[in-house]
């Protein structure tokens, strides 16, 4: 039976498989390649094949993913062959019964929110409504050679930062942050290729309704020892209205010479055009070459950094800005 995308909008199926029976069962798996290429199989609805299948086809929507080798046996009563294929020639699999993949976000001890391996379940025809996520954390964003291109740039370039506390402070929020940066750093290309790539993902992860990028900004920062930035939001001027998308990359010299600097994002709620912080909040830690995105309406702030060698080059770096849509005329 094949599969059409309508009956993946609007399920139009027989009522016996809308609970389908949980124990392991048979399904035949039809599996489509790039060029039109087409092999049939059959497995147990719990087989690790399956799970593995779908796991590399959610991969695939990640615009990061490194391809692999898959290697499925094809028996049948006469022949016994194997198929090898790249994983990223997978384009679709047809199943009968039905078999519907789901993500699953996954929240860590830290807080920190992750997609794990999609799980192949027959019983998703009425998936949970998904939670509204504050933020999302990516790992090991950029490859080691970039991150320690960054490193020796943020490092070596004192005399290009100033002092964020003149732009920042004012009678009415006094002392509200104290770090360095440069408002126009160097090496940004590659930083703003990668968030171009991991922006879908970004996007579904927040559930944050699809938007046109018309502007990214970047600027670098360092934190050291007693420097912080008080609650605010990122786009609560006119001149800031078109931000949507808060990101921060992280970075710093190994071994970690400073604890503290945490990021911490509050419950936001907006009334007659404000943004208020609420009581409960998520931190996040500021992990070595990890990216967090968040609306950029929330509040949040960057608690006080403990850095007791007060060095420049043990700093708490970021690469950080927002992503903009175009300009309300
Ligand atoms: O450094 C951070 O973790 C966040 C920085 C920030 O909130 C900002 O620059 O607006
Ligand atoms: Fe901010």
């Amino acid at each position: 039976m094949a599969m059409t995308p309508k009956q993946l909008d609007t399920p139009d199926i027989p009522s016996s498989q809308l609970n389908p029976p949980t124990a392991p069962h048979p399904v035949r798996v039809q599996i489509l390649l790039a060029g039109g290429h087409q092999h049939t199989l059959s497995l147990s609805s719990d087989a690790p094949l399956l799970h593995q299948l779908f796991t590399v086809l959610v991969n695939q929507t990640q615009a990061d993913t490194v391809p692999s080798l898959l290697q499925i046996p094809l028996q049948s009563d006469t022949s016994n062959q194997a198929i090898a294929f790249s994983s990223d020639k997978l384009v679709g699999i047809v199943t009968d019964p039905p078999v519907f993949a789901q993500r699953q976000p996954v929240e860590t001890p830290t807080g920190l929110t992750q997609f794990a391996a999609p799980k192949a379940a027959t019983a998703a025809v009425s998936p949970p409504a998904p939670k509204a996520y504050r933020y999302i954390q990516i790992e090991d964003f950029l490859p080691p050679e970039l991150h320690q291109q960054l490193l020796n740039y943020a490092t070596t370039s004192r005399a290009d930062y100033v002092e964020t506390g003149p732009a920042t402070n004012t009678e009415f929020y006094k002392d509200h942050r104290n770090s360095l940066v440069i408002y126009y750093p160097r090496y940004t290309e590659m930083l703003i290729e990668r968030l171009h790539k991991v922006m879908p993902r970004v996007i579904q992860h927040l559930d944050l309704a699809e938007f046109e990028v018309a502007r990214i900004e970047t600027q670098l920062t360092a934190h050291n020892d007693g420097n912080y930035y008080k609650m605010h939001n990122d786009n609560g001027s006119e001149e800031t209205a078109s931000r949507q998308l808060t990101y921060v990359y992280y970075f710093y010299q190994e071994p970690q010479a400073f604890s503290g600097g945490n990021l911490a994002i509050y419950d936001t709620e907006r009334r007659d055009g404000r943004a208020y912080g609420g009581q409960n909040h998520q931190i996040v830690q500021p992990l070595n070459n990890s990216i967090v995105f968040f609306p950029s309406f929330y509040m949040h702030e960057v608690q006080p950094v403990i850095c007791p060698s007060q060095a420049f080059e043990d700093s708490r770096f970021t690469l950080n800005g927002w992503i903009r849509q175009p300009e309300k005329a």
